[in-house]
């Protein structure tokens, strides 16, 4: 069973890995072959209602396995060593079946011309990027994407519990992954319709996303959180 689990959690993380990078090519339109813009557009309703279904899939799935209430549940059908690995596997295949059908929306919203500020709008969204993926490494990377948890496991040692982190940029806000993501998302030099759907959807998502998760860290550290949210900013420092 133990190998088991450490090859299932070395798996999912892999396919994260994967996904994550493939998440990357999508929306900068680098490299990979199905991007936010590319493919036969369809109608205007079809695409939205499709690309809506889809980004409605991932939300619930995301937030919906990350509580209290389903890992409890897990707990009783499956081993919490790798519940985490189940939570990480099944959201880069939610993510997948996104990219996969993800319906573009061609028409342009802006077209920055001037090859400058078309640089550094490019420079921004990979900064936004590399946010996200330094900021795993503060709060501990391989915890997060469940492979802690299958080595510690297989090594027979027991996974200590979550512990509250404030290193690095956590110092200055709470979400600096979350902020990652909406640079990454919304610094582009053209966007379309179907890009600007995608970003302002998933930014709206951020917000409940910050509201549940800190409900959580909340039940979890009690004071220490509650002090750290009136001590440091959520998004933008010295804003909010
Ligand atoms: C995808 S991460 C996002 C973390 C954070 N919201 C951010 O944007 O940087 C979500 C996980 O990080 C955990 N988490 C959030 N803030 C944390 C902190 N300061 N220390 C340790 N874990 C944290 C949450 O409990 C949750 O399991």
């Amino acid at each position: 069973m133990k190998s088991a689990a450490l090859v299932y959690g070395t798996s999912a993380y892999l396919i994260f890995l994967g996904t994550f990078l493939y998440a990357i090519g999508f929306v900068t339109q680098y490299i990979v072959p199905k991007t936010i813009d590319t493919g036969a557009p369809t109608s205007l309703t079809n695409a939205l209602a499709i690309n809506l279904l889809l980004l409605s899939t991932f939300a619930f799935q995301h937030s919906g396995m990350a509580r209290q209430g389903f890992k409890r549940l897990f707990a009783r059908f499956a081993s919490p060593v790798i519940e985490r690995s189940s939570y990480v596997l099944l959201a880069s295949l939610t993510l997948l079946l996104l990219f996969w059908q993800w319906q573009p929306i061609p028409t342009v919203i802006w077209n920055i011309e001037s090859p400058a500020l078309a640089g550094l709008v490019i420079a921004g969204e990979f900064l936004g990027w590399l946010i996200v993926l330094y900021s795993t490494f503060l709060i501990s990377h391989f915890e997060l994407f469940g492979l802690t948890q299958v080595i510690s496991h297989f090594a027979g040692r027991l996974t200590a519990p979550v512990k509250f982190k404030t290193p690095g940029l956590y110092r200055l806000i709470r979400h600096p992954i979350y902020l990652g993501f909406i640079i990454a998302f919304w610094s582009t030099p053209v966007m379309t319709l179907g890009h600007l759907m995608f970003a302002s959807v998933t930014t709206a998502y951020i917000f409940v996303g910050i509201w549940l998760e800190e409900r959580d860290l909340v039940a979890l550290f009690g004071d220490e959180y509650r002090k750290y949210r009136e001590r440091v900013a959520m998004l933008l420092p010295g804003l909010f």
